[in-house]
């Protein structure tokens, strides 16, 4: 089956066309700085004869001016890759919050649409844009079956010790409080393909995804049972302008004391803090090129994050009671080879012990970084695009056989 996959940001717009019989992407485009000046659009077609690409220095000042710049470079550019949008027929939307109600892929209807637009106060950065990516696909491909495929789905089958907060039990039972954790189509797929190539399905899985947000998962038998996001997207790590987590009172003194409005300590918390708010940088190389020129503040952002990641391996060692590979995977993950030696520095009393040459060496297909003997460390490139069209295909051909 061909499906069109939209993972739409605050600002950008991604999408890949893929055809799941082979797992091959047909063409890709991102569409970034939307509504900012200087946007563009760069739209890859991959061949047999290799990849073209066609870049659109355009000003989009909204989704809908992406996705029409889109439309017509899939059906009209270099290399057409449908012929009208009619002949697209299935579109798998990335929705980043579900709730408790969505553990798994649905079609989408107005009642899915109403459910992730009153979800939208949790994750801001996130739901809002992923409706806008699916009224602007409604409205282009009315003929399309659209999808839904949501980063919280793998993490429903927490158990409730790891899911609940330890606040009055009403504040979960009446209005839902609770932690749900996201990066599950990414914590799903990497760990899936790691438990292959380890062929072992009950493998016990730390996967670490480290891209501009970053979360951690602990997998068991193939099911989330812990994972470092909470009820929204800010809970956990040291992201690229997230905090991650901090003692709610530094949120009381902000309010109470130093006067910040909800909406500025939310505006702090998701944007200016992380390696942003610590070095001034949020993309992990600018700290990495501040930290080598000898900026404290960069190295200091360096060893906040990989601190904070070993405290949850070891957390997550516990939660398992051992371990039978760690994963890395998104941009960091799977590019930093510095920032996963640090990572695994002095954590060989887990077994945990890097090859350096390993690390260092650059593939875009899982391989292992570990010394022999040591416990497997895996960089698994995710492919979160090709998990959400394999998801919507699997969908589409259950509804149509079981209708
Ligand atoms: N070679 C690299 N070395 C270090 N960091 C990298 C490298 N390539 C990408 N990154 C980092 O990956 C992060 C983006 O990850 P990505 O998974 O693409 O994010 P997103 O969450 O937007 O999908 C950025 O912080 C970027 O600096
Ligand atoms: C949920 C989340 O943090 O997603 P992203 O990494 O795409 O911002
Ligand atoms: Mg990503």
């Amino acid at each position: 089956m061909h499906v069109l996959v939209i993972n739409a940001g605050s600002s950008s717009l991604k999408y890949e066309y893929i055809d799941t019989d082979t797992r091959k992407t047909l063409c890709s485009g991102l569409a970034d700085r939307i509504g900012l000046p200087g946007s563009s659009l760069v739209h890859r077609v991959y061949t047999e004869a290799g990849t073209t690409e066609q870049i659109s220095q355009k000003n989009f000042p909204d989704h809908t001016a992406a996705m029409q710049e889109a439309v017509t470079l899939l059906t009209r550019g270099q290399h057409p890759v449908v012929h009208h949008p009619e002949a697209v027929k299935a579109i798998g939307h990335r929705v980043v919050h579900g709730g408790e109600a969505y553990t798994h892929t649905v079609l989408i209807n107005d009642a899915v649409k109403a459910d992730i637009r009153r979800l939208s106060p949790l994750v801001p950065l996130h739901n809002p844009a992923n409706l806008q990516g699916i009224a602007v696909a409604e409205a282009f491909f009315p003929q399309a079956r659209h999808i839904a495929v949501f980063d919280t789905a793998f993490h429903q089958t927490m158990p409730a010790r790891a899911y609940r907060y330890a606040i009055p039990n009403e504040l979960y039972e009446k209005q839902g409080i609770r932690s749900f954790g996201f990066h599950g189509i990414s914590h799903a797929y990497v760990s899936r393909e790691a438990a292959h190539h380890l062929g072992n399905p009950g493998a016990r899985i730390i996967t670490l995804h480290l891209g501009n947000g970053c979360s951690m998962a602990a997998v068991q038998n193939g099911r989330s049972i812990d994972t470092s996001m909470g009820l929204g997207a800010l809970d956990g790590l040291i992201m690229g302008t997230r905090s991650g987590q901090l003692d709610p009172t530094v949120i009381f003194y902000l309010t109470e004391t130093l006067g910040y409005k909800p909406g500025q300590v939310r505006h702090l918390l998701n944007k200016e803090s992380g390696l942003k708010g610590l070095s001034g940088f949020s993309d992990m190389r600018e700290v990495h090129r501040a930290a080598d020129a000898g900026e404290k503040e960069a190295r200091l952002a360096l060893d906040m994050y990989a601190y904070r990641i070993k405290k949850f391996i070891g957390a997550y060692i516990a939660a398992m009671n051992g371990v039978d590979a760690l994963v890395f995977t998104a941009g960091v993950g799977e590019n930093d080879a510095a920032m996963r030696a640090q990572i695994c520095s002095d954590l060989d009393f887990f077994g945990i012990r890097l090859d350096r040459t390993r690390n260092e060496q650059k593939s875009s297909e899982l391989r292992e970084i570990q010394i022999s003997g040591a416990l497997p460390l895996l960089v698994v490139p995710t492919r979160e695009e090709l998990a959400i069209a394999v998801e919507t295909a699997r969908l589409i051909t259950d509804h149509d056989e079981n209708p």
